[in-house]
């Protein structure tokens, strides 16, 4: 075979479900880019057109009719290109996911996915049917026939197929077979969902594929939060025979980020010998750029007018201010002061004009200003370090601040239960009643600033406090999205050292000083949450052990005790504390807001995590991790 060279791309999208015009347009976006560069092949991300978060709108024949007829429009987009795009295909009661080749404006066939995700948060058999590897159909929509199934295409002499996202992730991936049929290019659609160090998985299957098929590859993500919980960070990866030929930014504010390469085919190519890899991969860094935009696509998405919070100057409710913050400043730094403004709708024309006149450090200070109004809702157990934490914290990245007592409500409750059951309340008696009073007076007057400003309550539950219940429902837990509900609270606490050292978040300096506490017991009982519950890093990994590597309650403890972090009768009294809050606790898991997906697991019942509201509580499993030192 001579030589023959292709210009491919892959383009990332910023999509959303079941809207079409964005969604058109962006895909209509791509395809102009990439004809104005002379692109042969386009790639485009996994059901592209619909956006991959339809869920059980997929079983709606009404859906995959208007997909199709979407698909038939932007065909007549496709001059002089090939146009891979991902849409899903009703053939009688199956529905396939699948990514239809346009070529010069005709549809060539359409390859539908072979294996479909199920683990984690992916639900795909749910809505569709796998594909047999090597087999072809047909089908007829609005009287046409078109092939679909396990093809090989063509152009200009190079042979190409598709593995379909998950398809790249199992051992016997399509690309296996497809190297003995002579194609030398896969292309990889994909919805891909973001997860710390999950690009450095990616680039794996990538780049090792390239060698080990001896192919050029191509890899297009979906970008950005597209339906609420699930981040995608726009991943375009092109390479050939063990080589990296192009890779993006990820995690950018763009609607559509286009990569491309030309590509050179012929028969003796040679192919690396060693591959290089990505360095360790910065968690901190992409943790706070996938909150940013999480949160910018969330508030744009919903029409929501900026931020409100409850900051309590703790650890938990600093993060998600210093997150709005990033918001802005990553969305100023990526679209301009102006696009920022364009992209949010938020603010009328002549704002343009007021902006222009600001350094791009006041535009940035001045956007958290209109966009975060924060309240601190103080109570005669608060201390004045955390007050003094909520308050330049606030004051440095440029959050409107409030600061009010609550004292006169929580009396005020405390009085009437008192009158009512005849009896005073103490602490010695009524710990939890106490405690949760402060908690629930704190939510509907920040639900009040927060429907005044047409904004979202951002709650602050971390994924160690959901893993034990450590929170009161109707209280901290009020809000509209819960942003870092994601994420354990060690992880938390050393990424905000990072964010005031590495970002120069100096506000964060206070709450960097201070141990958790929930201040709602009496301030001479020094309350901490590591008293209440025990160490941070000793919940999450009981945590993880139990529902991430799935190990028995008396695993765990074995596990735990040969780390020597503590003596027999300690861990076992942890053990139990663990199993019985997280058992006790999952209806309040049920009713977290929508929380990110940002590690590789998370507690969520809605995505990633299944549990029995009412069970047993693990109560023969314990008493057999009490009785294994006797
Ligand atoms: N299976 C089930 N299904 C539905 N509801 C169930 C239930 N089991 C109990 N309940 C209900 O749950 C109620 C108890 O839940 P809830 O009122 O939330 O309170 P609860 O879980 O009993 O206590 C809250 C805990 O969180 C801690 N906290 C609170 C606030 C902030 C912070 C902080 O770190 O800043 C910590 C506090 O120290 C305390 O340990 C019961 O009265 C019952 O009605
Ligand atoms: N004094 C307060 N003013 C305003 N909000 C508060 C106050 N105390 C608690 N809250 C709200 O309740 C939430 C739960 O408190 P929690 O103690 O779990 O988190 P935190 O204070 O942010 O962090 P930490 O646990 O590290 O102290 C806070 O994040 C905040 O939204
Ligand atoms: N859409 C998919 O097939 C996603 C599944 C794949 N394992 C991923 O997380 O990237």
């Amino acid at each position: 075979m001579k030589e023959t060279r292709l210009t491919l791309a892959g383009a990332a999208l910023n999509q959303t479900p079941l809207d079409w015009e964005n969604n058109l347009q962006n895909i209509k976006e791509a395809i102009n880019e990439a004809i104005v560069n002379n692109v042969d092949i386009l790639l485009l991300p996994e059901l592209c057109i619909t956006g991959y978060g339809c869920e059980d709108l997929f079983l709606s024949p009404w859906l995959g009719e208007e997909a199709f007829k979407r698909l038939l429009q932007i065909k007549e987009w496709c001059d002089g290109i090939t146009v891979c795009v991902g849409v899903h295909i009703w053939i009688g009661k199956e529905v396939y996911n699948t990514a239809c080749v346009i070529r010069n404006k005709e549809i060539v066939g359409f390859t539908a996915k072979q294996f479909l995700a199920k683990d984690g948060l992916h639900y795909e058999p749910r809505w569709f049917t796998e594909w047999p590897a090597n087999q072809v159909g047909e089908f007829e929509m609005l009287g046409q026939k078109y092939q679909i199934g396990d093809l090989i295409y063509e152009e200009q002499g190079v042979k190409y197929a598709f593995e379909i996202c998950e398809d790249a992730w199992r051992p016997n991936r399509p690309a296996e077979r497809h190297m003995a049929k002579g194609v030398q290019l896969i292309l990889n659609p994909s919805a891909s969902h973001f997860a710390l160090s999950k690009t450095d998985v990616r680039y794996r299957l990538v780049v090792e594929a390239s060698k080990k098929y001896q192919c050029a590859y191509v890899y297009a993500n979906l970008l950005g939060n597209e339906a609420g919980k699930v981040i995608y960070d726009g991943e375009v990866l092109i390479a050939q025979n063990g080589k990296l030929l192009k890779r993006n930014e990820l995690l950018s504010f763009k609607n559509v980020d286009l990569e491309l390469a030309e590509v050179s085919f012929s028969e003796n190519s040679e192919v690396a010998t060693e591959i290089e890899y990505l360095p360790p991969i910065d968690e901190n860094r992409e943790v706070m750029a996938a909150l940013s935009l999480g949160l910018f696509d969330y508030m744009r998405k919903s029409h929501s007018r900026g931020f409100v919070l409850s900051l309590s100057g703790g650890a938990d409710s600093s993060l998600c201010a210093v997150a709005v913050a990033e918001m802005v400043r990553r969305g100023v730094e990526g679209l301009g002061v102006l696009g920022f403004l364009a992209k949010t709708q938020l603010f009328p024309l002549k704002d343009a004009a007021y902006f222009d006149t600001l350094s791009k450090a006041q535009a940035i200070k001045e956007l958290v200003n209109r966009l975060l109004t924060c309240a601190y809702q103080g109570t005669e157990n608060s201390s004045d370090d955390t007050f003094t934490s909520a308050k330049e914290l606030a004051h440095s990245i440029g959050a409107v601040f409030y600061s009010w007592t609550i004292d006169e409500q929580v009396k005020g409750y405390t009085s009437i239960i008192e009158g009512a059951i005849e009896r005073p309340l103490t602490w010695a008696e009524d710990d939890v009643t106490l405690q949760n009073i402060q908690a629930r007076v704190r939510a509907p007057s920040i639900w009040m600033l927060t429907n005044i400003k047409g904004a979202l309550l951002l709650a602050t539950s971390n994924r160690s406090e959901a893993a034990v219940g450590y929170a009161t429902m109707d209280g901290d837990t009020a809000g509209s999205i819960s942003p870092i509900a994601g994420i354990d609270k060690s992880f938390i606490r050393q990424l905000l050292v990072w964010c005031q050292t590495e970002l120069g978040y100096e506000g964060l300096q206070y709450v960097n000083n201070l141990q958790p506490s929930a201040e709602l017991r009496p301030a001479k009982e020094s309350q901490t949450d590591e008293k209440d519950l025990m160490p941070y890093d000793v919940l999450n990994q009981i945590e993880r052990m139990a529902f991430y590597d799935r190990l028995a309650p008396h695993e765990v403890y074995e596990k735990l005790l040969a780390s020597g972090v503590a003596d027999a009768e300690t861990i076992q009294g942890w053990i139990t504390k663990f199993y019985s809050l997280w058992s006790r606790n999952q209806w309040k898991r049920e009713r977290y807001a929508p929380a990110f997906h940002l590690d590789d697991y998370s507690l969520d019942p809605r995505s990633w995590l299944r549990f029995p509201i009412l069970s047993g509580g693990f109560r023969s499993e314990l008493n057999q991790v009490k009785g294994l030192d006797q």
